[in-house]
C-alpha cells in the first residue's frame, strides 16, 4: 500500500470542516493529523506543524484567513486544498504565480460537488449559443461573501464562451439601488440569503420564445465530501494551483 496522507484541517470545528473530519477517518488511506489553529502566534503555528508534520492542509476558514493560510502551506512545502471562498481575483493570480515558482501543488474549488461542477459547464455550453444569462445563487444566512465563489467561477466560464453584450434595456433604471444584481461584464448575478437554504445555483437563460434553467442544489455537506476526498489524492501529484475542481474530471 501506498504510503497515507497525512492531512490537516483549518476550520474543522465549521460547519464543512465538521464534514472533512468524518470523511477523513473513512478513508484508511488518509490520516488525519489534528486540527490546525492560525489565531495564534507564527512561532506557534510553526510548532503545530513541525508537530503533525501534514502532507496536505484541506481550508474551510473564511475569505479573510484563507490568503494567510496559502502563505503558511508554502512557507511549510504543504499541499492545500481549498475551499474557502471569497479569494479576489488579484489573490488569487499571486498565489498561482508563487505556487508555480515554488513547484507546489495546491488546489483551490469554488465548489466541490460534483452536481455543481456540471451545472457550471452545462451553463457554459448553453451560454455559447443563448448569450441571454442571468445567475441566481441561493444560500444560507451565516454565509460571508456575495456573490458565491460558484456563481463568480461560473460566471468566469460563461464570459470565457458568450459573445460579449449588455444586457436588459439600454435605458433601464433601477429605482432601488441594486435592484437588478450584480453586473458581471454585461449580465446579472442575483445572491439570496435565508435560513433553511444549504447552497444553490440557478443559471437562467433566455431567446425568442423559450427560455433555459440549469439548476444545482446541495441539500447538505456531505455532497462535498468526494470532491474534497479526490482533490486530497490529486494534490499529491500536482507542482503547480489548480483552480477548479472540473480540471480534474475531463
Ligand atoms: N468549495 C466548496 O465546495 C464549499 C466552500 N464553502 C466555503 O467554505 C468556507 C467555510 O464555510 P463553513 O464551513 O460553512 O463556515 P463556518 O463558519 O461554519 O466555518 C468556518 C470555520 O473556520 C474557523 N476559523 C476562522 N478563522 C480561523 C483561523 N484563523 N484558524 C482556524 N480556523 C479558523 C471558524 O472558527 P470559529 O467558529 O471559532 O470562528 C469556523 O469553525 C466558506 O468560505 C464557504 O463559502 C462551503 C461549502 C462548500
Ligand atoms: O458558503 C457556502 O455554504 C458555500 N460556498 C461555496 C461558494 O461560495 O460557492 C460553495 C457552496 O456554494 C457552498
Amino acid at each position: 500500500m501506498n504510503r497515507q496522507i497525512r492531512v490537516t484541517v483549518a476550520g474543522a470545528a465549521g460547519r464543512m470542516g465538521q464534514e472533512v473530519v468524518k470523511m477523513l477517518a473513512e478513508d484508511e488511506t488518509l490520516v488525519f493529523t489534528g486540527p490546525l489553529d492560525t489565531r495564534v502566534s507564527d512561532a506557534e503555528i510553526d510548532q503545530q506543524l513541525r508537530e503533525m508534520k501534514p502532507d496536505v492542509l484541506v481550508d474551510f476558514t473564511t475569505p479573510h484567513t484563507v490568503y494567510r493560510h496559502m502563505e503558511i502551506c508554502l512557507r511549510h512545502n504543504i499541499r492545500p486544498v481549498v475551499g474557502t471562498t471569497g479569494l479576489s481575483s488579484e489573490q488569487l493570480q499571486d498565489l498561482t504565480d508563487r505556487y508555480r515558482e515554488a513547484g507546489l501543488g495546491a488546489i483551490i474549488a469554488p465548489n466541490f460537488a460534483i452536481g455543481a461542477i456540471l451545472c457550471m459547464k452545462f451553463a457554459a455550453m448553453a451560454a455559447k449559443y443563448m448569450p441571454h444569462v442571468e445567475i441566481i445563487e441561493l444560500h444560507h444566512d451565516r454565509k460571508l461573501d456575495a456573490p458565491s465563489g460558484t456563481a463568480l467561477k461560473t460566471a468566469e466560464m460563461i464570459t470565457a464562451v458568450r459573445e460579449k453584450h449588455k444586457q436588459g434595456h439600454p435605458d433601464e433604471k433601477e429605482t432601488i439601488p441594486g435592484a437588478r444584481g450584480a453586473d458581471f461584464d454585461g449580465f446579472r448575478i442575483h445572491s439570496v440569503r435565508l435560513p433553511g437554504m444549504v447552497a444553490h445555483q440557478e443559471v437562467l437563460f433566455g431567446a425568442t420564445g423559450q427560455t433555459l434553467s440549469i439548476r444545482h442544489d446541495s441539500i447538505n455537506r456531505e455532497s462535498f465530501m468526494p470532491g474534497v476526498n479526490m482533490a486530497i489524492k490529486a494534490v499529491m501529484n500536482l507542482n503547480a494551483l489548480l483552480y477548479g475542481l472540473e480540471h480534474l474530471i475531463d
